[in-house]
């Protein structure tokens, strides 16, 4: 059979093995010569060209990518689609296949690979390198970089806990940068504080970095909308202003963690908090996800999904491809779709090198109290009953924070002056003072 003589498009990708052809095939990146159909925005993941017969034939225990495992580690190896988002999302025929395609990656894969543009790859080049810099420095250097009142900053490895064991991921998180004069700050808001950067030359490329991914995650949601077959604006609604945040992360490699005699791990089993998750990863691999499924039913919002399935079979390892970031859905998606999309597990392994990566959150105001979608297709929405008291995503994310730092000085000050009791407060739970921009 050759894979050539078939059309390959995002939508109904041909499924061999149980799994989608990549768009290696659909675009030829060796002048295969195969002309994509136009309204089709796949595109070829650029790294670790894979030869037509490896996808065809390839064995069902292992693939490509499986060298960049962490040792230890037993999984499925996944071949992911990889979309490319166009310059703005608008109702077209072209965007609501694509819309449509996004959605239904989502529920079959629980992952999707996008495309970067040349100025994407310069911007994670360069924030990448920023990010290596800081992490070079002597611990003291890094350690001051930490707010009371905000949870950016630095993270030692070890310091995180998932399900009550420490990860070994050294952290640079940066949140809403405020000013200590913003009306939120000085009215004690959970989480709101400036972001401790240790310099401009880390500082500048970050922003850049996030401001484009602030833009393309709209984007997504945009698409989301349109592949949910929602009103527009049913999930754009939520970020204005959004709480969009970062982790830089490094991971030490295994056997060099304070592990106390033990290896350590990266990070342990999680769902993430709100709307999408676009991560980019170096060419080291750590990464494990699990794909939707019913029989694994969990609602982070209520009880505690890390450590979820941990030392389970069924993990899928997420190889890395150089220029792609992956996306993946957090606990508020879930929530809104009534599980027809849900928030990814995922975990990160420790390898033989240090690892670097990056994930930025997309996510709803601070303020928003996020309510199950109106409409849609595929029985994913029972009519509005008005029933549902909805989230309130600030609550969520500062319970989140609190149970992963637990000893750091911003719950000590956040339990310390009763700023949580502040959540409850009507001003926090809506979003009539958040800027329109
Ligand atoms: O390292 C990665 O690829 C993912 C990191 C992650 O899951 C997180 O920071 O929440
Ligand atoms: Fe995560």
């Amino acid at each position: 059979m050759n894979v050539l003589a078939r059309p390959v498009t995002s939508v109904g990708l041909p499924r061999l093995l149980g799994k989608a052809v990549l768009s290696t095939a659909a675009q030829g990146p060796a002048g295969l010569g195969m002309a994509m159909p136009p309204c089709f925005n796949v595109k070829v993941a650029q790294a670790a060209p894979l030869r037509v017969s490896q996808l065809l034939y390839r064995p069902s225990a292992g693939g490509v990518g499986e060298e960049t495992m962490p040792p230890g580690f037993k999984a499925e190896v996944a071949q992911l689609d990889t979309f490319e988002l166009p310059e703005h999302a608008t109702g077209s025929l072209s965007n609501r296949r694509l819309g449509k395609a996004l959605v239904d990656a989502w529920r079959r894969d629980g992952i999707i690979q996008i495309a970067m543009s040349d100025t994407q790859r310069k911007l994670w080049k360069d924030a990448k390198a920023a990010s290596c810099r800081f992490f070079r420095k002597p611990h003291s250097e890094k350690a001051v970089c930490v707010d009371s009142q905000s949870y950016a900053g630095y993270i030692a490895s070890g310091e995180e806990v998932t399900d009550g064991i420490a990860d070994y991921s050294e952290i640079f998180t940066i949140t809403k940068d405020l000013d200590l004069s913003d009306s939120r700050v000085r009215a004690k808001w959970p989480c709101h504080g400036p972001c401790p950067w240790p310099d401009i030359k880390m500082k500048e490329p970050m922003v850049r970095y996030n401001e484009d991914l602030g833009v393309q995650g709209e984007k997504l949601l945009q698409l989301a909308e349109l592949g949910l077959g929602v009103s527009p604006g049913s999930l754009t609604r939520y970020t204005r202003d959004g709480w969009h945040h970062t982790r830089v992360l490094r991971f030490p490699p295994r056997n060099a963690t304070n592990g106390k005699g033990k290896e350590g791990r990266g990070i342990g089993s999680h769902t993430d908090y709100g709307l999408l998750v676009i991560s980019t990863q170096d060419e080291v691999g750590g990464l494990f996800i699990r794909r939707p499924s019913y029989k694994e039913r969990f609602a982070n919002w209520e009880k505690s999904a890390a450590g979820l399935r941990e030392d389970d079979d069924g993990w899928v390892y997420i190889p890395p491809v150089a220029g792609v970031h992956t996306v993946i859905l957090g606990d508020m998606m879930q929530y809104l779709t009534r599980n027809y999309l849900t928030a990814t597990p995922h975990k990160v392994g420790l390898n033989t090198r240090e690892r670097f990566a990056f994930a930025y959150f997309h996510e709803p105001s601070f303020q928003a109290i996020v309510k199950p979608l109106e409409g849609g297709y595929g029985g994913m929405v029972r009519d509005s009953s008005g029933d549902d008291e909805g989230i309130h995503y600030g609550t969520h994310f500062t319970n989140m924070f609190m149970r992963n730092y637990p000893d750091r000085i911003t719950t000590k000050r956040l339990l310390a002056e009763d700023r949580y009791t502040l959540l409850a407060e009507k001003e926090l739970r809506t979003m009539d003072s958040v800027p329109a921009f």
